[in-house]
């Protein structure tokens, strides 16, 4: 997309600096951490700019920000097809329709609303815009004329008073039907409609009621829903413009960028040698799964750590491996007389049930500890191990948690579902109730430290979706954190790398339907970012 495009139409306020960002994915010069409102707290940040500016300005600034996009996403858009619904995020659209109107497009408006009872700022937005020739018609979009595939459609629908309760129905589901079908790109105007600001859910639990975006146009704020659960894959590329707005609140959560990885990654210096870089055990690969070991350990040298030990728990296990003849093989009794003390002990990867028999000694004594796949069940299924792992951070000792979705429900005695209801509250909860930093994976992995503000990440994509990458994050992660970084930090670096890898893979022409393997994966790990 070029600069001119952003460039074709008057402003109203000149704005005193480019307001308008892209945001996922996220490309050169892309920033560190973004902060995430709820919708609470973007409607508080609303009010409270409210007050200090002339009537209608954010508004008009909402239209004009979705109108620069419009233009620049579909320059050779002949015609506009904008759905606007009851509210506010209506009154976007009818801002955006009038500046697109005044560019020369040939613009419809179907308002999905009695026009007599809109909120204020989307009844002066429906004045301004039929002043100036803008067509709008109440009522039932079905009518529309066939789309061309440049023809551009904005969905201003629904945003952030999308009822949580209550998904699209009747005519508003009619335009939403015509959203999906939509021969041409899409832009959704703050939120796709149908999409929770919060959760990242389907409202009303239908994700056949949601929009699918091409491009998003987050305002305001930037709410969590577009980063986690089904978020990415509805939302499109996301821009935000904070309308000229600095939010004076603490934020729900954040969003982690390349550059906050980058200043978190640990420091090489000439000087140095493998004993500055920690000692890395892995413990896992019960008779059938070793593999899982191996992709662990493999990973856990790729991020620099500088001695990586492996104990397998399949006794006729190889002591070797041929790919990565740096590993050392131990016992899993070995643990028992090794420095406990400045070890980062991973634990889990295709440990089966074995890896029960291990887990209190590392619980009871290594300094650093990460917990994947089987030892995350074996503690959810036995409350001594639950104890010894609550136990550890009063002892001054620090674990990380890395589950799926199912993992962490049996953690919290709950469903899948309710896990991916609300998976920001889910990581936050599992932090706190077993003292731990804790990664729920899945598309938008979260990142919950007990009293830290959740963060969301901002890289990856389905790529990842492949057996042992799991196995590949945990090792990775082990790696990073023995080279000396707070346990928080680690994991929020090790999960942007690991989904940074994919994105590279991805960029580099890799076929983009196929998964990426583990191995390979482990292979662009040390290249994700920078
Ligand atoms: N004002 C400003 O300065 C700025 C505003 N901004 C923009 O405003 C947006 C928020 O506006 P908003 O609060 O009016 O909410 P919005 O999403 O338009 O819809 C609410 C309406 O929809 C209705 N409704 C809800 N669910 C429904 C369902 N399932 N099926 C049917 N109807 C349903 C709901 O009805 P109710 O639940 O009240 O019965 C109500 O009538 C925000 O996302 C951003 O785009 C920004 O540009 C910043 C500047
Ligand atoms: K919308």
């Amino acid at each position: 997309m070029n600069s001119p495009d952003l460039q074709a139409l008057p402003v109203d306020p000149p704005p005193s600096a480019p307001r308008l960002r892209r945001i996922l994915p996220p490309g050169a010069g892309s920033t560190g951490s973004w902060p995430l409102y709820g919708r609470d707290d973007s409607r508080a940040v609303e009010a409270a700019a409210h007050p200090a500016l002339p009537p209608h300005t954010l508004m008009r600034r909402a239209g004009e920000a979705s109108a620069r996009l419009a233009l620049a996403m579909a320059p050779h858009a002949r015609r506009v097809w904008v759905a606007a619904g009851p509210g506010n995020n209506g009154g976007d659209g009818l801002e955006a329709a009038l500046r697109l109107t005044q560019a020369g497009k040939s613009v419809s408006v179907s308002l999905l609303a009695d026009p007599d009872r809109l909120p204020a700022d989307a009844a002066a937005a429906l004045q301004r815009a039929r002043a100036a020739g803008v067509v709008v018609t109440p009522g039932d979009p079905a009518a529309l004329p066939s789309a061309a595939p440049a023809d551009l459609a904005i969905d201003a629908l629904l945003g952030l008073g999308s009822s949580s309760r209550r998904r699209p129905e009747g005519l508003l589901a009619s335009a939403v039907a015509q959203l999906r079908a939509w021969p041409g790109p899409v832009l959704a105007l703050d939120l796709p409609t149908g999409l929770d600001a919060e959760t990242g859910q389907p409202v009303g639990g239908d994700i056949a009621t949601c929009v699918r975006a091409t491009h998003t146009l987050a305002l305001l704020t930037l709410k969590p829903g577009l980063f986690t659960g089904h978020g990415r894959d509805l939302a499109g590329t996301v821009w935000f413009d904070d309308l000229g707005v600095t939010p004076r609140l603490d934020p729900l959560a954040e969003l982690s960028g390349e550059a906050a990885a980058l200043a978190l990654l640990p420091p090489r210096a000439h000087a140095q040698h493998k004993g500055s870089f920690g000692d890395v055990l892995v413990v896992g690969g019960a008779p059938s799964m070793t593999g899982a070991a191996l992709l662990a350990a493999r990973a856990a040298l790729a991020a620099g750590a500088g001695r990586v030990y492996t104990a397998l728990l399949d006794p006729a296990a190889l002591r070797h491996d041929a790919l990565a003849p740096e590993l050392m093989f131990r016992e899993p009794g070995a643990f028992e007389r090794m420095d406990a003390t400045s070890l980062t002990v991973v634990c889990g990867c295709g440990g089966g049930d074995a890896v029960a028999a291990v887990l209190p000694g590392v619980l009871e004594r290594a300094a650093r500890v990460v917990l994947d796949a089987d030892a995350l069940n074996q503690v959810a299924a036995d409350t001594q191990l639950a104890h010894l792992l609550r136990a550890r951070s009063a002892q001054g000792l620090a674990t990380i948690l890395t589950p799926h979705p199912l993992e962490a429900a049996r953690l919290l005695g709950c469903t899948t579902q309710e896990v991916q209801a609300d998976r920001l509250q889910a990581a936050v909860r599992l932090a706190e109730r077993l003292t731990c930093t804790v990664v729920l994976k899945g598309s938008g992995s979260v990142v919950a430290a007990p009293g830290r503000r959740p963060a969301v990440n901002g890289s990856g994509n389905a790529a990842l979706a492949s057996a042992g990458t799991g196995d590949v994050l945990a090792g990775w992660l082990g790696g990073r954190w023995a080279q000396g970084l707070e346990a928080r930090d680690a994991a929020v670096l090790a999960v942007y790398e690991h989904g940074a890898a994919a994105d590279r893979w991805l960029a580099l022409g890799r076929d983009t339907r196929g998964p990426l393997s583990a191995s390979a994966l482990i292979g662009v790990l040390g290249r994700a970012v920078g």
